[in-house]
């Protein structure tokens, strides 16, 4: 499945009676790496949550390759090229690595969880580690290697750095970037380490309270200090 394009237009969206997205609206172009930024609690999750249908949608269109999509459950969301890696990082914890690679490839064939372990040689020297052996970093890989063995067409990225020692970090990152230099994926990262999110990034989204209150290009975010000040924190930079 070739990349698709992602057109968000007043998208509202919340848990329960409670609204965390009001009217939000932005478009991300197939193959794009698009960063999402903002302080804690700003709606980051809450957003890509909503993209793949796990929250209340109270308004507004989620169109992919322009089909509105913000009817449709998530399973079907899936189907259609969402994939989400989420914060919380969805592993069986009671299955082997190579288990919960084979819970993620679809109707594939068995042989393309090679995939997973070319793109993360780690994986595959665990392939017979239960899940909960794994470290942080090496649970982070195989959420992430799950979801992109169902090649979705739009890859939603959920703070996969938080808690992670900077050489794994670093390992990641490049995983990232050589996913998304094949061309076949758009891909939306949130990420609280700003360094990090600029360097993966074409373009920034900035979240604020729910609403987006800035988006350009990294090159333009990295050179105003007081924007990453006002919206981000002073001091993350360097
Ligand atoms: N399951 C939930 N039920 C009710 N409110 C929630 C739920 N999850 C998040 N919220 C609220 O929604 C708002 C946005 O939270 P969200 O997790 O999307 O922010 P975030 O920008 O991702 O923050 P962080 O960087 O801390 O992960 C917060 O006020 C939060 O308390």
């Amino acid at each position: 499945m070739p990349a698709s394009t992602l057109d968000v237009r007043g998208l509202s969206a919340g848990y329960g009676p409670t609204i965390v997205l009001e009217d939000l609206s932005f478009a991300v172009r197939a193959g794009e790496r698009l960063g999402i930024l903002g302080r804690n609690g700003m709606g980051k999750t809450t957003l890509l949550s909503s993209i793949m249908g796990l929250t209340r949608h109270y308004g507004g269109a989620i169109a992919l390759n322009g089909e509105d999509i913000s009817s449709f459950r998530g399973s079907e969301r899936a189907r259609r090229g969402v994939g989400l890696v989420p914060q919380t990082r969805d592993i069986f914890r009671s299955l082997t690595v190579e288990e919960n690679l084979l819970a993620g490839i679809k109707d594939r064939p068995r042989n393309v969880i090679q995939e997973a372990y070319e793109m993360f040689p780690r994986l595959n020297e665990r392939r017979r580690n239960l899940g909960w052996q794994l470290s942080g970093g090496e649970q982070q890989m195989l959420s992430t290697a799950r979801a992109i063995l169902g090649r979705p067409s739009v890859l939603l990225l959920d703070e996969p750095l938080e808690g992670l020692a900077p050489v794994i970090c670093d390992e990641l990152m490049a995983a990232f970037t050589r996913l998304a230099s094949s061309g076949d994926m758009t891909i939306l990262l949130v990420e609280q380490r700003l360094e990090a999110a600029l360097a993966f990034a074409d373009n920034v989204l900035i979240l604020e309270r729910g609403r987006v209150v800035w988006k350009g290009s990294s090159a333009e975010l990295r050179a105003d200090d007081r924007l990453i000040e006002n919206y981000i924190g002073v001091g993350t930079l360097h």
